[in-house]
């Protein structure tokens, strides 16, 4: 099994990022879409960034955010990737990779095979894909509802003009098969890792990387 880099979202506890750098996971989320009940404020966030060790990336997750909310998130943490996980447009995506100098991930939803689409007119102007569930028509969230789709859309469609992550409903108990289903070299996963909503657990963190990389 190649090397799985993994994605733990929607941090708000120190030892939520202890858990991280001693699970093994890759990359830290911060979620920044108030509503959500991962949500950290911008001061929050930046203490946590800060306590993150060299080599876990820090990664803001923001929905439709303006340039005004953007840059106070931007000034206060130290940040490796912005996550775009609303409606941006290719074009606002192009704008937000310009005006602050961070690599972009953009978030896609898929249900059903007409969705790959998507994925094509985002992938020339974004640095990283993540490729997760469409959310339901009357969600309060866009993501992070422990949605899965179906993973066999991705079958025979592995390769993208660049990196992508899988994300929407994984869990301990599934990764290790979305991982051979989808031929994924990146998970992320912010409810399938928690105690209850918005409430990290170390235990499942640690046990999500293992089977992430197929070593449970
Ligand atoms: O996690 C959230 O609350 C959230 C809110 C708004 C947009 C995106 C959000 N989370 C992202 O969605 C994926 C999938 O979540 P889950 O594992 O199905 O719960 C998550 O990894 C975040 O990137």
């Amino acid at each position: 099994m190649p090397d799985i880099r993994v994605k733990i979202c929607g941090i708000t506890r120190p030892e939520d990022v202890d858990a991280c750098a001693s699970g093994g996971a890759t990359y830290l989320g911060f979620n920044f879409f108030p509503k959500s009940p991962r949500y950290v404020a911008p001061d929050s966030a930046a203490a946590l960034a800060l306590r993150a060790p060299v080599g876990l990336a820090k990664v803001a997750l923001v929905v439709d955010a303006d340039d005004a909310t953007l840059d106070e998130i931007v000034a206060d943490v130290a940040l490796d990737m912005i996550q775009l996980h609303g409606r941006e447009s290719p074009e606002r995506v192009a704008q937000v990779r310009a005006r602050y100098g961070l690599p972009v991930m953009k978030a896609i939803g898929i249900a059903e095979a007409a969705d790959l689409a998507k994925i094509d007119s985002y992938a020339p102007v974004a640095d990283q894909l993540l490729i997760d569930a469409k959310p339901p028509k009357d969600a309060v969230l866009p993501g992070g509802n422990g949605l899965a789709f179906d993973w066999r859309l991705l079958q025979g469609r592995k390769y993208w003009q660049k990196p992508w992550m899988l994300a929407g409903g994984l869990t301990p108990e599934n990764a290790a098969e979305a991982v051979r289903l989808t031929g994924a070299r990146q998970v992320d996963v912010a409810s399938g890792v928690e105690s209850a909503p918005g409430v990290k657990d170390a235990a499942l963190i640690r046990r999500f990387v293992a089977a992430a990389r197929g070593e449970a």
